[in-house]
């Protein structure tokens, strides 16, 4: 048998970002690195920058400096210009942002959502192939395919949002606040269906404010206070949030 243990490459590489919005400085002087492989969970209160550091990697902040590179190549620069600038070369180069609040088509059915994730022409190809392994973490979404978004519930929304991302032919999935907004146990569904992503060479970056949704079942857990990351933690290990005092 085959043991050979598949080499882990450096998937994201951020060193001193900071970033913001106008005069506001919201990410300051951060470092990052995720293997593949990894499932990331990034753990913070509300407000402390989790999206924003999202939003930064996929060039989508007001402004920011330093370095951002994917698989190995530079997309981080100084955004003189406005923000999405160079969104299109981040994808490109392996990013499927999944952003908080679903932002999804209510008039289009939950198939053409998920056709419209995959926009590269590999992506496009596959897309039968891809769309099964969208049915296979989301099942559910099996017998609504031809339904209109406007009609699903929250937690069916949200499976569409997050298998829109998981058509992408990417590398780097960063998926902000699954949960946010869903009854609990809905909640809990779509995170164990995101713990069932098989993610081979790319990795996952999962911003939660609820902690315990992640302990134990991502590869590391690492917190956010004020735009700069606390420290890791194995999965095991509880931060120390404000809400826990
Ligand atoms: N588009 C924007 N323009 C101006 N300020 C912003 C913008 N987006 C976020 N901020 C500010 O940046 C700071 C960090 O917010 P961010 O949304 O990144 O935090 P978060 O940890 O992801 O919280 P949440 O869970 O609410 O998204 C906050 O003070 C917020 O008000």
């Amino acid at each position: 048998m085959d043991h050979a243990v598949p080499q882990k490459k450096e998937v994201l590489n951020v060193k001193g970002l900071s970033a913001g919005y106008g005069p506001m400085r919201v990410i300051h002087d951060l470092d990052l690195i995720v293997y593949s492989g990894e499932r990331v969970g990034l753990v913070g209160l509300n407000g402390h920058g989790k999206s924003s550091l999202f939003l930064g990697i996929a060039g989508l902040t007001g402004w920011q400096r330093g370095s951002i590179k994917l698989n190995g190549v530079e997309v981080g620069r100084t955004r003189s210009q406005g923000p999405g600038r160079y969104t299109h070369q981040v994808v490109r180069q392996g990013l499927a942002l999944i952003p908080q609040g679903d932002e999804i088509f209510t008039g289009l059915t939950v198939e053409e959502h998920l056709d419209s994730g995959a926009f590269t022409p590999r992506a496009w190809r596959e897309r039968a192939e891809r769309k099964e392994h969208v049915l296979k973490i989301f099942p559910p979404l099996r017998k609504l395919m031809k339904t209109a978004v406007g009609r699903l519930s929250g937690g069916e929304r949200r499976m569409v949002s997050i298998g829109r991302g998981l058509m992408a032919e990417a590398s780097l999935f960063l998926v902000d606040e699954p949960s946010l907004g869903l009854a609990p146990k809905i909640g809990k569904g779509v995170l164990d269906a995101l713990m069932s992503v098989e993610l081979g060479q790319s990795a996952m970056i999962i911003a939660e404010q609820n902690v315990a949704l992640l302990e134990g079942r991502v590869d590391r857990v690492i917190g956010m206070h004020v735009g700069k990351l606390k420290g890791e933690a194995s999965a095991s290990l509880t931060f120390q949030t404000r809400r826990e005092h």
